[in-house]
């Protein structure tokens, strides 16, 4: 079962992150991190540019791009990416890929995994999750073992996403994104997400069946998951007061 601890606010969570990937640069300087886009990441990156750690040796992977925007568009996950993790964390933009960029879209996911073999797998992988349980751009019906390749967007997810976009016809229909296999590769998995609308998705990944239907609930399979959410999103766990306990009870030696 994954770790689950549930905090106050998403400032706390994203410290209790933050913290994780500090102790893991401060054992492994060039440390490989999987770079997650979306609103629920951003407290982990605040936390983490807080503190004022030298990140430079840091190597990133993004889970995911969009394909379909015009380059240099300020929404593709490449700007976001470079805005507010790059640039506030002080990282070296050439260590950071992202699954789509320059080359034929129909190798990209090829190329992808094997700059991800070749810096020896993603250490510690941020995940956020979709509404539709998605996680990177996984899509109920995604494979487990899916490696990254071109995927086609519901339309409850170019929904959700529109609000950063002027309309949602602006929204593409295509991504790249890193596989649900690849993602269960990397050897910690912090899963964050806040407030209600997220509650169904959480209790689905958790606690749920493992199933296709809710991608997020491939983090069963792994083992070693945490996942931190606020009591919003914390809403629908069946074992919430289960968690409660055992991180008040946690070992003074345990950490994330
Ligand atoms: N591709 C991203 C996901 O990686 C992200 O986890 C999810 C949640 O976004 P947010 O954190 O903004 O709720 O949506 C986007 O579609």
């Amino acid at each position: 079962m994954a770790e689950v601890v549930i905090l106050p606010t998403s400032a706390e969570a994203g410290d209790l992150a933050a913290s994780a990937i500090a102790s893991l640069v401060s054992r492994r300087p060039d440390a490989v991190l999987g770079l997650a886009t979306g609103s629920t990441p951003l407290s982990t990156w605040r936390a983490l540019a807080a503190r004022g750690l030298d990140l430079s040796r840091v190597r990133g992977f993004a889970l995911d791009e969009y394909v379909g925007l015009p380059a240099g568009h300020p929404e593709s996950y490449r700007a976001v990416i470079t805005r507010e993790v790059v640039e506030p964390l002080g990282l070296t933009p050439s260590l950071v890929r992202v699954p789509y960029d320059d080359g034929p879209l129909a190798t990209a996911g090829e190329r992808y995994e094997a700059a991800i073999d070749a810096a020896g797998g993603v250490d510690l992988q941020i995940l956020g999750i979709g509404t539709t349980g998605h996680i990177g751009f996984n899509e109920p019906g995604s494979s487990f073992a899916s490696l990254t390749r071109v995927k086609t967007l519901t339309e409850q997810t170019r929904a959700d996403n529109a609000r950063f976009f002027e309309s949602l016809d602006q929204v593409p229909m295509h991504c790249v994104t890193q596989g649900l296999g690849t993602i269960l590769r990397a050897r910690h998995l912090v899963l964050l997400a806040f407030g209600e609308r997220k509650a169904e998705a959480v209790a689905g990944a958790v606690e749920g069946p493992v199933t296709a239907s809710l991608p997020g609930s491939a983090i069963q399979l792994h083992p070693h998951v945490t996942v931190i959410v606020d009591e919003a999103a914390a809403s629908r766990l069946r074992f919430a007061d289960y968690y409660r306990h055992a991180w008040a009870n946690r070992f003074d030696w345990e950490s994330l």
